[in-house]
């Protein structure tokens, strides 16, 4: 039964000085599913985002991937893992252009993170694949460029890129479409569901259409506890998530 879920909590639970942000969360998310946690603002989606990263430790409660425990493991070890945070592990260097940017996470996945002394033929490898990565995000065209020098849409998309560089099983994206105009967001939507082709995603993501358009399962936050939880349909017709977050300001 349980082969099919790559990430679960068990009572997951953090608590500020006795402000208790995450209650007792249990999730499942499914292997190859796109997964959105939503919920208004101050749900817990933030916090509970970072207990799975490892950035917080959990006051209680049980992470576990591929069925390994990793409740108290470091954020380092569980990318190791496979599951990967985008936009915070795969930092971009402002001052590389993109395709250097690529070619380093490509360099890191293979383990020598900064061997860039290797033959002519793996540094023509990891260029080619470099530019086939940057081809997949839209960006092949400014490849020459420092990431520095693209404006915010473009630069989630390299962030993207440099991340799915790293191949990983598991792909956390902490808001991915936030502060972006209508264009930006199309592309990077489109690019979530076409890197969710071999492998899981799991959203903290504000737009509910990217979240009706993408996600194959929501899980409902509020007050740190889990509301409701289905496909797009089952959690927007539910009566208490209406009332709690889809009321305002979607129709
Ligand atoms: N380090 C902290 N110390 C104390 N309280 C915190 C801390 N981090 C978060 N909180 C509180 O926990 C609650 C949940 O915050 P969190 O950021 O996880 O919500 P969220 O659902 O991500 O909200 P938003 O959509 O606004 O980002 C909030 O009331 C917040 O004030």
């Amino acid at each position: 039964m349980s082969e099919d879920i790559i990430l679960a909590t068990d009572d997951l639970t953090k608590e500020f000085a006795g402000f208790v942000a995450v209650n007792g969360v249990t999730l499942r998310v499914k292997r190859g599913s796109i997964h959105a946690l939503i919920g208004p603002n101050g749900a817990g989606k933030t916090t509970c985002f970072n207990l799975l990263t490892k950035f917080l430790q959990p006051t209680r409660g049980k992470i576990t991937f591929n069925g390994n425990d990793i409740t108290g493991l470091a954020p380092a070890d569980i990318a190791q893992l496979g599951l990967v945070r985008s936009f915070q592990i795969s930092a971009v260097f402002p001052h590389l252009t993109l395709r250097e940017n690529v070619r380093v996470a490509l360099q890191r996945k293979r383990g020598g993170s900064f061997d860039f002394w290797r033959s002519k033929n793996v540094l023509s490898e990891f260029d080619d694949r470099a530019m086939s990565l940057l081809e997949g995000v839209g960006l092949k065209q400014y490849s020459h460029l420092t990431a520095v020098e693209l404006p915010y849409g473009r630069k989630r998309a390299l962030e993207l890129a440099t991340t799915i560089a790293l191949d990983p099983e598991m792909l956390l994206l902490d808001e991915p479409t936030a502060g972006m105009g209508h264009e930006d967001i199309d592309r990077v939507a489109a690019l979530i569901k076409s890197v969710s082709a071999n492998r899981t995603v799991l959203m903290v993501e504000h737009n509910l259409n990217v979240v009706a358009t993408l996600s194959d399962t929501i899980t409902v936050l509020t007050r740190g506890r889990v509301l409701a939880e289905g496909d797009y349909k089952t959690v927007s017709n539910h009566p208490e998530v209406k009332e709690a977050y889809m009321g305002v300001g979607h129709a």
